[in-house]
């Protein structure tokens, strides 16, 4: 008997509304985009030239146990990521795949210093990728599925053009960008190195998120949050290092796991990208599934569909399997996420209330009352 407590179907997972907070654009190229780029643009040092193999050259050498090796693939992505035709094609075909999975709300974000080597200037690259989201939710509409799409502002964090980068990020704060962020190699690389960066965003009152607590453990987490003062953490996964779980099943929460969980501080986790990056040793044991439980403000997140071969639908597909999750959860975690984007609050209440709710709770009564032959496909 079919119950609200039975895993979701793979189609049911499709259609059910997402929202995605940590996605990387340079990290979510279609491999056949990036073989028609390079000819293109003569870029010849791609791996491979046929996007079939290509796209599994990329999961294989992301699939290293090392961020920093993970880490190098994105030279390739970033090569041919250098024109405002090529930064338009990319950032549409992103909103587009997106749409595609289920995606109603997505927050995508680049470091925009990375794509200045053909001669673009900053504002130029910030420009192109707006106007290939913008393109990208035109061309999704027409295809019937809505979704709205914010940019974020990386700065490289083994770099020193983050406060650049955010005043960037401040001054298209209502032109499509809609928040901060630093990424790169964590290890080394505290996030108080770039204090000013966030020191600035907070004068502003401006949004930012710090990749924290992936490569590195607990004081990464507690710099992002305690002296930076991020609004979201990247990640986050080893703020387990500071829960305890006893032999008959207690847990008890260090001061900082007991801050995230009563600041509601919320933890964009990657779980593929986690195992690819060796943060994590496999789904069943991914932090993830103790978090939920203990009520942390969890999101799930794709981090690089392209170096993790995953989508929104995928990453819920793996958390249905292992942890037996149902369509409630699936929209709990939907809703968190939703609560912790940085678009304001009226917008997102609306998400909720009239895009995410709705569209769980058709499928939840499909489920019971049987679902129309031409919505089940
Ligand atoms: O999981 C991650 N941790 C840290 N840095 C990352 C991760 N994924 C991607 N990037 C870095 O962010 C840059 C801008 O999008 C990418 O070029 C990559 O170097
Ligand atoms: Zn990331």
């Amino acid at each position: 008997m079919t119950t609200l407590r039975t895993p979701p179907t793979e189609d049911q997972i499709l259609r059910a509304p997402k929202v995605l907070l940590h996605d990387h654009l340079d990290g979510g190229l279609r491999p056949a985009t990036i073989v028609e780029l390079a000819r293109e643009q003569g870029y010849d040092r791609l791996p491979e030239e046929d996007p079939g193999r290509l796209g599994h050259w990329f999961r294989e050498a992301a699939d290293s146990g090392s961020l920093e090796r993970y880490l190098e693939t994105f030279a390739h992505t970033c090569a041919v990521m250098q024109t405002r035709e090529a930064l338009v094609r990319v950032a549409s075909e992103c909103v587009r795949d997106l749409a595609a999975d289920g995606v109603v709300y997505a927050e995508i974000r680049y470091a925009p210093e990375q794509h200045l080597t053909a001669g673009l200037t900053l504002e130029q690259v910030v420009e192109a990728v707006n106007d290939g989201f913008r393109e990208g939710e035109r061309l999704a509409a027409g295809e019937g599925r809505r979704i709205r799409v914010g940019a974020l502002l990386t700065a490289m964090r083994h770099a020193a053009r983050s406060l650049e980068i955010a005043e960037l990020a401040n001054r298209y704060r209502d032109r499509g960008v809609v928040g901060f962020d630093i990424a790169g190699a964590e290890a080394g690389f505290p996030p108080t190195r770039h204090l000013p960066a966030f020191e600035f965003l907070k004068r502003e009152n401006n949004h930012f998120t710090i990749h924290a607590g992936e490569a590195f453990g607990l004081p990464s987490i507690w710099e992002a949050l305690q002296l930076c003062g991020a609004d979201r953490l990247g990640h986050g996964v080893r703020i387990m290092d500071d829960i305890e779980t006893g032999e008959d099943g207690t847990v008890r929460l260090g001061r900082l796991a007991a801050y995230v969980r009563d600041k509601r501080v919320p933890l964009e986790m990657c779980p593929t990208s986690n195992l690819q990056t060796g943060a994590a040793s496999s789904y069943a044991e991914h932090p993830i599934g103790l978090l939920r439980r203990l009520h942390f403000r969890v999101t799930v997140n794709t981090d690089n569909r392209l170096m993790s071969g995953t989508s929104m639908s995928r990453e819920f597909g793996h958390l249905v399997r292992t942890f037996g999750w149902t369509l409630d959860d699936l929209q709990w975690l939907t809703v968190n996420a939703m609560k912790s984007a940085f678009i304001p609050f009226d917008e997102r209440l609306s998400m909720i209330n009239d895009v995410i709710k709705p569209g769980y709770a058709g499928l939840r009564s499909e489920w019971l009352f049987g679902a129309d032959p031409v919505a089940r496909s």
